[in-house]
């Protein structure tokens, strides 16, 4: 059985952190996602994103795609494939909106969770930490996409699991217990049983 974990939520909650505890403690698969905006620093291409131009971008073929913060994103088909063929569980960051398009897609395979922080001070506070320019977090944060990702959609109601992600190492005992709860012992025993 095929699982993919969509983990998404506002700016600054920490998916992208959450995402990579996935990758390198369960070694689930990184689903790469395309974006037109520019690198952050430190950001590689084929490692954090696939960087396009507003030409290449639209010679892929989407799962889904958004505008956010006047950006164009967009998750492939082909990268979903690639990273199920490496392991059967995957895990990918989006929007909201992503997130509810995986769920009607995929529904069988699709487990999302949404997080959040007690204070949304924090969230921007986070950003200025990971070295995202005032200037960018004021933008970032005053953009519709990002002020609706504050609030989980109607759509996932009873579909998304909530992670209060305040204090990194409860979180961290909040996802092992999570996954175990969403079948992922049940995976590993059935692929060592082959
Ligand atoms: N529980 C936590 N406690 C303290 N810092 C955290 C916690 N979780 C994540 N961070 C830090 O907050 C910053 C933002 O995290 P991250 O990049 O994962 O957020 P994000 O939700 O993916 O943001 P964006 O939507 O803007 O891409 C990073 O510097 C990360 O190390
Ligand atoms: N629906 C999609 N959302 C995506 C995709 N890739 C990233 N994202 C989300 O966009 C915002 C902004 O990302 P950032 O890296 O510029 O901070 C964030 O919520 C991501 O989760 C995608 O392919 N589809």
């Amino acid at each position: 059985m095929k699982h993919v974990v969509v983990i998404t939520g506002a700016p600054g909650t920490g998916k992208t952190t959450v995402r990579n505890y996935l990758t390198q403690k369960y070694s689930m698969s990184k689903i790469l996602t395309h974006t037109t905006r520019p690198k952050r620093q430190g950001e590689i291409d084929g490692v954090d994103y696939y960087f396009e131009t507003n030409e290449s971008f639209d010679q892929n073929h989407f799962l889904e795609h958004v505008e956010y913060d006047d950006k164009k994103y967009g998750s492939s088909i082909e990268g979903l494939q690639r990273a199920w063929k490496e392991n059967d569980w995957a895990a990918v960051v989006l929007d909201t909106k992503g997130a509810i398009s995986y769920l009607q897609q995929k529904p069988a395979e699709t487990l999302i969770l949404y997080l959040e922080t007690s204070n949304q001070k924090k969230q921007a506070q986070r950003l200025a930490s990971r070295g995202d320019s005032s200037v960018l977090i004021k933008k970032r944060l005053a953009s519709q996409e990002a002020k609706r990702d504050l609030k989980l959609p109607q759509e996932l109601h009873q579909k998304a699991h909530l992670l209060l992600n305040d204090d990194w190492e409860q979180t961290k005992h909040y996802l092992d217990a999570w996954l175990v709860k969403a079948g992922w012992q049940v995976s590993v025993d059935q692929t060592s049983a082959k």
